[in-house]
């Protein structure tokens, strides 16, 4: 079955700006995968998920996806966590770019990472592998998936930062984003407050 909710491009927009720590603090510190990390020095980004569910180690299906994906918009792909064989590199990398995708969140490996920094999409992975993918299925393209332990649907928004990936549901996001300006301001004036205290303070 296939969910689709879309969040409003302005509320996406404004996620971008937001530290995916305060993200998770704001909806109870869930919906941060776990063991997903920037596999370079990218800038943070916000986009709605088009996902991917693919058998362990083959990326048929990320090409599949990557001919029906819209600019703006993050691949999100459940790999299974598998990590002996890598399911993009710098083509995967290359056509993505070429789609304005706004990143890769994989879950699993990973190759050419030196030239994917260079091409300068985005990409979260578990690892990095030489060995290459499988092109043979099964997979399925825009259906709920699971990435890091946490449930991705089509159409969720998707931050990513040097600290990792957070996900969004869109009927929440208005609110999430509320309490993340909230959150903002108590941490300023916290951070404010600790910068003044002395020694034995
Ligand atoms: O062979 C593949 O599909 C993965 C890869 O190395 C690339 O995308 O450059
Ligand atoms: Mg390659």
């Amino acid at each position: 079955m296939t969910t689709t909710t879309t969040g409003s491009p302005d509320l996406t927009t404004g996620f971008a700006a937001i530290p995916t720590t305060i993200i998770g603090d704001s909806q109870d510190r869930f919906g941060l995968p776990a063991g997903l990390h920037p596999m370079w020095n990218s800038e943070p980004f916000a986009g709605e998920a088009f996902t991917v569910l693919t058998a362990p180690g083959d990326n048929l299906g990320i090409h599949k996806a990557l001919a029906e994906i819209r600019p703006g918009q993050v691949l999100v792909v459940d790999g299974g966590g598998y990590e002996a064989r890598a399911l993009i590199g710098d083509l995967v990398a290359e056509k993505a770019r070429a789609m304005k995708v706004a990143a890769l969140v994989i879950d699993g490996a990973i190759r050419d990472v030196m030239d994917i920094a260079d091409i300068g999409v985005p990409v979260y992975a578990r690892a990095v592998i030489p060995a290459g993918p499988w092109k043979n299925g099964p997979f399925r393209l825009s259906t709920p998936v699971t990435v890091g332990g946490v449930v991705v649907n089509p159409g969720d928004i998707i931050v990513g930062d040097a600290d990792g990936i957070a996900v969004i549901t869109p009927p929440r996001a208005a609110e999430v984003l509320a309490t993340c300006h909230e959150r903002l301001a108590h941490e300023e004036e916290s951070r404010a407050k600790y910068r003044e205290l002395k020694p034995n303070d």
